[in-house]
């Protein structure tokens, strides 16, 4: 698979720093091969100026007087010596030389008795895949050599293996994905569990190359990351698959560490993003991490559908137009967007005919969280309200040049409930937490490269961007800061990005709402499910401007960064076929 390219502005930057970098070590070399006489003599110095230290240390203070003494009269023998003081140069420059050559012993060439030990038996596992009957000259028999069959390898310190080239027969069949996954579960359950392991399958070359990848950076506090305006940080990743990398603090200490970057906004070929995981494996923290970026430029309205409050320290900041939990405050909020994706639009597409650049409250991104949804589609249904994920299909199809972007976050159990707008706009993916391969090949649409971990750390999985590579991925720390059991650094770092508290917060209302308002969590038993069938318990976040079903009953508009510079009266929504038949 090709990876999808950089924008040219960071390919070629990568590309001329890798030249720099590739010059730099070409002169140290050489630089260190011309020098390597003069350093070997200088370190002999070293060494025989400390000798001399330590011998003149180890004599009796009351000895070293004679010591000095004999010393001053060598040196003036050698002084009155004809060609002495030449001869003693050369004399010195000699010992310094001898005293100063590498002593380092010569690494012991091929593998030790137990490395030895360890490839043969990897060799005698692999004999039943890669031998045939008729093979008239085979690679692998029982009792052969191992030798050619392994070309390359590396151990650790503990004498594990941390590379290896396997050579396996041409006809192997590598082009199928059962033949390949059992090769490498067998590989990585004798190179020692615990481990991920990377397989990269040389089908030209009949080469398989096994590589043991070091843990993801685990616990990097959420910050403020370096990147323009459009690019979200989904979490970090391996260096060898990205040509980028982010400085970081982590530890207190900088770090350069290779990110995987989603970029989004009208030239995103990737608009929205899909999410999914086991409960607890991060997605709601995915989702903050992702919120938390979003509102350096842009406006977010969040649909909670898990009610545990994961985003209440978002409600009320600037930039957060709603943090919904409850139906109605979902469909309405759903409904402003759907409608805000086709103003924007129609305004765009004005500007474009009149020859104007586009209008500037057209630009601000906004973006749409939805951290289960199922659960309002469940309640929905019940209820015989409208779908929600019908109200999500114009921002899921247009959302792209009205800079509207969507994030849906899944358990991995409910994804059926997704709906196939989601399921086909959704070019981003992100799968956390444990999961089969064919679970992550059903998200993703490509298998992942790396053997499963048996302990899966919360925040990590792996992502795909479009038809990109299957990127390892390690989330960022963006905890729920009012979680007592979290981090307190991580929380700290959380407070430290939100935005400030809305000046505006209650200062606007709209007209009013008669609908009684349902929350998920409250709504006990709901029509249509067993009785006694468990919803998410009630975070009620709506207050303020946005809030759709206000103690007086009264319902907001929902705020946007524009709307106080725009007409106070709410604008009619204007249907997309409108925006379509303006343009014709
Ligand atoms: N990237 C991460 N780094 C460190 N800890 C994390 C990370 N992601 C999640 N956690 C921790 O794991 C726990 C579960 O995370 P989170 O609530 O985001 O998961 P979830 O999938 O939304 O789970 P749930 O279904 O319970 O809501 C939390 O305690 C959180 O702090």
């Amino acid at each position: 698979m090709v990876p999808r390219p950089l924008p040219r502005i960071l390919s070629d930057r990568g590309a001329h720093l890798a030249r720099g970098r590739e010059l730099a070590r070409t002169a140290a070399d050489s630089a260190t091969d011309i020098l390597h006489p003069l350093i070997t003599i200088a370190r002999g110095l070293r060494r025989l100026v400390s000798a001399g230290r330590r011998r003149v240390a180890d004599t009796p203070k009351d000895r070293r007087g004679a010591l000095f003494l004999l010393v001053a009269s060598v040196l003036l023998v050698v002084l009155l010596l004809p060609y002495g003081p030449l001869l003693a140069t050369v004399g010195l420059t000699a010992a310094a030389a001898w005293q100063g050559r590498d002593r380092a012993p010569a690494a012991p060439e091929g593998p030790d008795e137990s490395q030895t030990r360890r490839l043969r038996s990897l060799y005698d596992a692999l004999v039943p895949y890669f031998s045939s009957a008729g093979d008239p000259d085979p690679l692998y028999t029982h009792g052969g050599s191992w030798e050619k069959a392994f070309p390359a390898y590396e151990f650790d310190g503990t004498g594990r293996i941390t590379h290896l080239v396997i050579a396996y027969p041409a006809y192997y069949t590598d082009g199928e994905a059962e033949s390949r996954a059992r090769i490498e579960h067998l590989l990585a359950a004798k190179s020692g569990r615990g481990r991920e392991y990377r397989f990269a399958w040389d089908e030209e070359g009949n080469q398989l190359t096994v590589r043991v990848l070091p843990p993801l950076p685990a616990g990097i506090a959420a910050q403020r990351f370096v990147t323009s305006p459009g690019e979200t940080v989904l979490g970090f990743t391996d260096p060898a698959q990205v040509r980028r990398t982010l400085p970081l603090v982590h530890g207190g200490e900088r770090r350069d560490v290779p990110p995987v970057v989603w970029r989004t906004g009208i030239r995103s070929t990737e608009p929205h993003l899909l999410a999914v995981g086991q409960p607890g494996s991060g997605i709601s923290t995915l989702l903050r991490s992702v919120a938390l970026q979003a509102l350096r430029h842009g406006d977010v309205v969040i649909v909670d559908g898990g009610g545990t409050g994961e985003y209440a320290c978002l409600t009320g900041r600037d930039g957060v137009l709603a943090v919904e939990c409850g139906l109605t405050g979902v469909l309405e909020r759903l409904r402003w967007a759907a409608h805000e994706t086709e103003r924007r639009l129609i305004a765009a597409n004005r500007a474009h005919q009149a020859g104007d650049p586009p209008p500037e409250d057209t630009k601000r991104p906004l973006w749409i969280l939805l951290d289960r949804p199922g659960t309002f589609t469940h309640l929905a249904t019940a209820d015989g309200r409208e779908d929600p994920r019908s109200l999500l299909q114009i921002p899921l199809r247009h959302g792209r040049p009205a800079n509207v972007t969507v994030v849906v976050a899944e358990q991995l159990d409910s994804l059926e409930t997704l709906g196939d707008a989601v399921r086909q706009h959704t070019r981003a993916r992100v799968v956390l937490g444990s999961a089969t391969p064919e679970q992550v090949t059903a998200v993703l649409g490509a298998p992942p490269h790396t053997t499963p971990l048996d302990e899966v750390p919360a925040g990590r999985g792996y992502a795909r961007l479009g038809t990109g590579p299957v990127h390892r991925l390690q989330v960022p720390a963006t905890p729920n800061p009012y979680d007592d059991t979290a981090e307190d650094g991580h929380r700290q770092a959380v407070l430290d990005l939100l935005p400030a508290r809305s000046a505006q917060d209650g200062a606007r209302t709209g007209p009013t709402r008669k609908e009684p308002e349902r929350t998920a969590p409250e709504a006990g038993p709901v029509r249509g499910t067993p009785a006694g069938t468990a919803f998410p318990g009630k975070h009620s976040t709506e207050k303020g401007p946005m809030d759709p079903a206000a103690a007086d009953g009264t319902v907001t508009e929902p705020r946007t960064a524009h709307a106080a510079d725009a007409d106070e009266t709410p604008q009619e929504p204007v249907p997309l076929e409108a925006a379509a038949a303006e343009s014709s």
